[in-house]
C-alpha cells in the first residue's frame, strides 16, 4: 500500500491518513496517434491500465486494437502522443514487458523448455537462475511433461499455454496479449481463460488482453475498454464487477450476460 506512513512519526497521528504519491500507471497511453501513410490508424486514443489490473480491448476486426498494443510493446512507433509503463517512456521493447501473439511462434527445432527459455538468451540473463522459473511456469501451466517435446508434438492450446510461459519468464511486470485465443476452438478457449486466469492470480501482472469476442472479455477483465471503428478512438468503458475466481459457470448466470449486452450494445452502436 502506498501511503501507509512507515517513516511517520509516532507522534503525527495524521502522517498515516496522509496519501502518499501515487504510483504511476503500469500502463499509461495519451493522446495516441497512428497513421499508416494515409490510412489513419488510430486517433487520439487516452488510456490508463493500475498496477494488477485485466484489462481488455475490444472492437471488431480492423479497428486498430492489434496496432495499439504492438505501440505498447515498442514493436511499432505512435505518429503522436505518448506511452508510458510504469512512469518510464516506451521507445522500443523492454525488458519489463512480455507479449503474447494470435500465433505462438514457437522454434520448431527447439524444446518447449527452450522456447520458454528465449527471451532470457535474447537478453543475455543467466540460464541456470531462470530454468527452474521456466520449469515452474509449465507446471502451473500444465505441460511440464512436455518440457523435452517439440512443438509439432502439442495441441495448439499447449502451444499456446507455452507461448504464455515465454511472455512470463523474463517476469515481466506488464503482459499483453493479441487475441492469444482466437485460433483456438470454443471448448479449449473457455478452458485457456480459466488457465490464464489462474496464472494471473499467482503472478499478479498487469496484463491488456487484445480480444474481438464479447464474451471473453467480458469473463477476464476488470475493465473493459471498447473500440470505435476506425480511426480508433475508445467509446465505452465497462467496469466487470463479476467476484473471482472466475469459473465458466458464471457465464450462464445473469450478472455475466447483463455485462456481455452492455458491450454488446456499445459495439452495435458504434459499428452498426
Ligand atoms: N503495417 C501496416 N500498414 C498499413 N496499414 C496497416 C498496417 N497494420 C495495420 N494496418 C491497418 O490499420 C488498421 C488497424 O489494423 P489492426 O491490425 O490494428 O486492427 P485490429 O483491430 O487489431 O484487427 P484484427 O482484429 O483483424 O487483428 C486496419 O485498417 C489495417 O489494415
Amino acid at each position: 500500500m502506498t501511503g501507509s506512513g512507515g517513516t511517520a512519526l509516532k507522534n503525527d497521528p495524521a502522517a498515516d491518513a496522509r496519501p502518499g504519491p501515487a504510483p504511476p500507471p503500469a500502463l499509461d497511453i495519451r493522446d495516441l496517434r497512428k497513421q499508416y501513410g494515409e490510412l489513419e490508424a488510430i486517433r487520439s486514443v487516452s488510456l490508463a491500465v493500475a498496477d494488477g489490473e485485466f484489462v481488455s480491448l475490444l472492437g471488431p476486426s480492423g479497428c486498430g486494437k492489434s496496432t495499439l498494443l504492438m505501440i505498447a510493446a515498442g514493436l511499432s512507433r505512435a505518429s503522436g502522443g505518448s506511452v508510458t509503463i510504469g512512469g518510464t517512456a516506451v521507445t522500443g521493447p523492454r525488458r519489463d514487458t512480455g507479449v503474447v501473439f494470435q500465433a505462438p511462434v514457437l522454434l520448431p527445432w527447439r524444446s518447449v523448455l527452450d522456447n520458454v527459455l528465449l527471451p532470457i538468451e535474447f537478453q543475455g540473463l543467466p540460464r541456470a537462475t531462470y530454468e527452474p522459473r521456466a520449469r515452474d511456469l509449465l507446471r502451473m501451466a500444465r505441460i511440464d511433461a512436455f518440457a523435452d517435446a517439440l512443438p509439432h508434438q502439442l495441441s495448439g492450446g499447449m502451444k499456446q499455454r507455452a507461448a504464455i510461459c515465454r511472455a512470463l519468464v523474463h517476469e515481466p511486470k506488464l503482459l499483453l496479449m493479441d487475441e492469444p485465443f482466437s485460433a483456438l476452438d470454443a471448448i479449449t478457449r473457455d478452458e485457456m481463460g480459466v488457465e490464464l486466469l489462474r496464472l494471473w492470480q499467482a503472478f499478479r501482472k498487469t496484463v491488456v488482453f487484445v480480444t474481438h469476442s464479447i464474451r471473453e472479455a467480458a469473463f477476464l477483465s476488470d475493465r473493459v475498454l471498447v473500440m470505435g471503428r476506425r480511426p480508433a478512438t475508445i467509446v465505452e468503458e465497462v467496469a466487470i464487477d463479476l467476484p473471482r475466481p472466475r469459473q465458466i459457470a458464471m457465464t450462464e448466470d445473469e450478472a455475466f450476460n447483463r455485462h456481455v449486452r452492455r458491450l454488446r450494445r456499445a459495439i452495435e452502436e458504434n459499428h452498426g
